[in-house]
């Protein structure tokens, strides 16, 4: 439903209004304003809904222009929804040792809305990828992972911290930020030729990942992403990780 109110236009899409007041644009929820959004966006434009449909704009002047505000307004939601997530995560100074700022994510899967977000955006990157196999990563990738292996019809393998697995299992130690650990998988739980997804949390230095795409390829993985919630950029975990691509949600926040 579209409705004129003053020099306010105001587009009812699902649960989502966008009205233009005054040269700014607002989100509404029912007649009150909650969001103000700060980015430029063309002055006839569309929103992308909770489902993710990107929605007819009005008054589109040319093809061009309809392109153009189609892409705006699909990357303008998922800035929305990142932004959203970036909030959500609480930043703890001096936790687990003085010095390291913890990048909580329990805060964020408080908040069902970001939670969702998180998982909607890992599920729209990796679909229709043909991968089989979402590896998770002891502790934080066994909460991202099996909602994402879910979505995509793929199986959910635990990377297991050591002696937690009962069955045969293969192994592969790495360094921490703070430490050093080890990461242990079923054999069998995985097929050489399989394409794989490894998920977790996030990225400091990069060795957790680094040690988890080293199990997988020992068995003939194909490894063709890793993906993270979060990245801590000054650790460099990215450059550890040499040619293998990493997708992350959010800077350190
Ligand atoms: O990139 P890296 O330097 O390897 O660090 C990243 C890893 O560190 C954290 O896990 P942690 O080892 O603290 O274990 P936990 O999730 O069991 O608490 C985080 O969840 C990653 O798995
Ligand atoms: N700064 C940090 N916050 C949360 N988890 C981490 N794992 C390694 N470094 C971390």
């Amino acid at each position: 439903m579209t409705a004129l109110t003053g020099n306010s236009l105001v587009l009812k899409i699902s649960r989502l209004n966008i009205v233009r007041e005054n040269n700014q644009r607002s989100l509404t929820n029912g007649n009150s304003v909650a969001i103000k959004l700060s980015r430029h966006l063309p002055p006839i434009y569309a929103l992308t809904g909770e489902s993710g449909q990107v929605h007819r704009p009005v008054g589109i002047e040319s093809e061009r222009d309809q392109a153009s505000l189609y892409m705006a307004t699909a990357q303008d939601a998922k800035d929305d929804r990142i932004s959203r997530i970036s909030s959500a995560i609480r930043v703890i100074p001096d936790f687990p040792k003085p010095g390291i700022l913890f990048q909580d994510i329990t805060t964020l899967l408080l908040d069902p809305r970001a939670f969702k977000d998180t998982i909607d955006l890992f599920v729209e990157r990796y679909r229709g990828k043909d991968i089989s196999v979402i590896a998770g990563v002891e502790a934080r990738g066994f909460i991202f992972g099996p909602p994402i292996a879910l979505a995509l019809g793929a199986k959910f393998v635990p990377m297991r911290k050591p002696k937690k697995l009962p069955g045969e299992v293969i192994s592969e130690e790495y360094s921490l930020e703070y430490g050093t650990d080890k990461i242990e998988m079923h054999v069998g739980a995985v097929q050489a030729g399989e394409r794989a997804l490894v998920i977790d949390d996030l990225i400091a230095t990069g060795g957790t990942l680094c040690a988890a795409i080293r199990l997988l390829e020992r068995v003939g993985v194909n490894v063709v992403e890793c993906a993270c919630v979060i990245e801590l950029p000054e650790l460099k975990g990215r450059e550890r990780l040499g040619d293998k691509p990493l997708f992350v949600l959010v800077g350190s926040t």
